[in-house]
């Protein structure tokens, strides 16, 4: 998904080579049509003329010319021509920077993901609007695509809903109301004969994927344990979750099954209830404020002091706005764009070559930028300013710089490293005591960081970062900070990561003064 904006540039390319071809095949064409219509003028002559003709030595000369050098002529011409080199040329361009199978299978996953936790109906999108931006109407032909993608991917409750809503503009399109976006373009008019065909074969799909639907509700528990046994927290909170939706399973409140079911599962509901920002705004902590801090007078925060915003005192979240310009915002970008990596993980259970995996949770891109680059060294200062930890390798990860494009998201996880990863995965065997997350774009709309257990909900704002604490005061991970990045509705979203270790910190040095911050800071009307 993220790929779209790289490969719109060579999508150019490949579609120029493309013209020249089809102009280059025309007249390779062209010229054995002329000569396919000499040899038919020549046997219409015959047959006009046929003893005449025959006995003729001009004719014989054309006749025999024709069948000989002509043909070759013409022929070797036409396989000399053959452009095969020309379209080896572009189905390799294709392959190198354009969308594959894979990348359809991750589109089709994006899409439901989206539809899920936005609760975005089929009809809605198939009428032309997500959440009222206006996305143009799409066509029967269309949705029927959809359905049969979501059916493969085995989505089934999303295939059963698009192939209700292709039936439906199937007939609408039949009695001649074409989508807005056919007007100008070409799209299927129908007869009622060819309407009722594609009904037909519409609902003969349409039951497959009931049946389906029908299997996957019986492999639940078989699915549910599956489930619960690759979830990566604690024992109680997987216990916890299996039951509330064994309850909402026997209730009949669960909607979607298989992978769709997986899904909501792992993701919990309260994540993507969150995501939707259709949590109730909580009776606020009176103690959640708004301040500056300038950090005891330090130097790069006394004329401009840090805009801070606490979210919450347990564990620690605030939000720092304006903490970046726009121009570092894009030089971040920038410096990544053309080296961006898909996003792995890292296995709860980690072995010493475990360099990470691609993860379905993760679906991002990203690429590190070193300590020594310039704007990365102004970063790291105005961390240690406002934070007082020191944010440069050995103490701290060099900074992860992350894009995520439609449909992208980080489902919940923690940022600490559990005991097993600890020691596999960090040379000096320190954890993340912190994080500071830099926003470096606005997205148009999805994309929040939220942490589910505590109801926090941070949108994405270009210049913000959100800062928190993983460990608790005896560095052990604190639960509650588990957190997510809502999928992108939207637009493309840009991170950038510090993730700071508890080696050679004076953790208790920051402890304090973020005390004193919160004793002295002044609130902001
Ligand atoms: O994208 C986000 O909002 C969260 C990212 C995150 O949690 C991570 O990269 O660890
Ligand atoms: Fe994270």
């Amino acid at each position: 998904m993220d790929y779209i904006y790289n490969a719109i540039k060579d999508a150019n390319q490949i579609s120029l080579r493309l013209d020249v071809y089809i102009v280059n095949e025309e007249s390779r064409l062209a010229e054995l049509k002329d000569y396919a219509e000499r040899l038919t003028q020549l046997q219409d002559e015959f047959v006009d003329n046929k003893d005449g003709w025959a006995g003729n030595p001009v004719s014989v000369y054309q006749f025999t010319k024709a069948y000989t050098d002509e043909w070759d002529e013409t022929f070797t011409a036409y396989q000399e021509n053959n452009q095969t080199e020309a379209l080896e040329d572009i189905q390799n361009l294709k392959k190198a920077y354009m969308p594959g199978t894979e990348d359809m299978d991750g589109v089709t996953d994006g899409f439901a993901r989206l539809l899920n936790t936005y609760k975005i109906s089929a009809s809605e999108i198939a009428n032309g609007t997500v959440k009222g931006i206006y996305t143009g109407e799409i066509t029967a032909f269309e949705c029927n695509n959809i359905a049969q993608d979501f059916h493969k991917r085995e989505f089934t409750q999303l295939a059963l809903d698009w192939y209700d809503v292709a039936i439906a503009k199937v007939r609408k399109e039949a009695s001649g109301i074409v989508p807005t976006s056919c007007h100008n373009g070409t799209c299927p008019v129908w007869s009622e004969n060819v309407a009722e065909v594609s009904i037909k074969n519409i609902e003969a799909s349409r039951s497959i994927a009931v049946e389906l639907l029908e299997k996957q509700k019986r492999n639940f528990t078989i699915d549910l344990q599956a489930l619960a046994d690759g979830y990566n927290q604690e024992e109680e909170l997987q216990e916890s979750i299996k039951e509330e939706i064994m309850d909402m399973h026997h209730d009949g409140q669960i909607k979607y099954y298989g992978r769709e079911l997986v899904r909501n599962l792992h993701t919990k509901q309260s994540y993507e209830q969150l995501c939707r920002g259709a949590v109730e705004d909580k009776l606020k902590d009176p103690s959640l404020v708004c301040t500056y801090t300038n950090n005891d007078n330090h130097p790069l925060l006394v004329i401009q002091p840090a805009k801070m915003e606490i979210l919450s005192w347990s564990p620690y979240i605030v939000i720092y706005h304006d903490i970046l310009s726009d121009s570092e915002a894009s030089t971040l970008q920038n410096l990544t764009i053309d080296h961006l990596e898909r996003a792995q993980g890292i296995p709860s259970k980690p072995t010493s070559d475990d360099e990470g995996m691609v993860m379905d949770s993760r679906i991002s891109r990203y690429h590190y930028v070193e300590d020594d680059e310039p704007i990365v060294v102004r970063m790291n200062k105005r961390i240690e300013a406002i934070t007082t930890l020191k944010s440069v390798t050995p103490s701290a990860e060099i900074l992860q710089v992350g894009n995520y494009g439609m449909g992208g998201q980080y489902e919940p996880h923690f940022d600490w490293f559990g005991k097993e990863q600890v020691d596999v995965l960090t040379e000096y065997k320190a954890n993340r005591i912190a994080t500071m997350l830099f926003y470096l774009s606005d997205v148009q709309a999805g994309g929040a960081t939220v942490f589910p257990l505590i109801d926090v909900h941070i949108p994405v704002k270009k210049g913000a970062a959100a800062f928190w604490l993983n460990l608790d005061d005896e560095l052990e991970g604190v639960q509650n900070t588990l957190h997510a990045g809502c999928p992108v509705l939207f637009g493309s979203k840009w991170i950038a990561n510090k993730w700071i270790h508890t080696y050679n910190q004076n953790v208790q040095c920051f402890k304090q003064s973020s005390n004193e911050n919160n004793n002295t800071s002044k609130t902001v009307e």
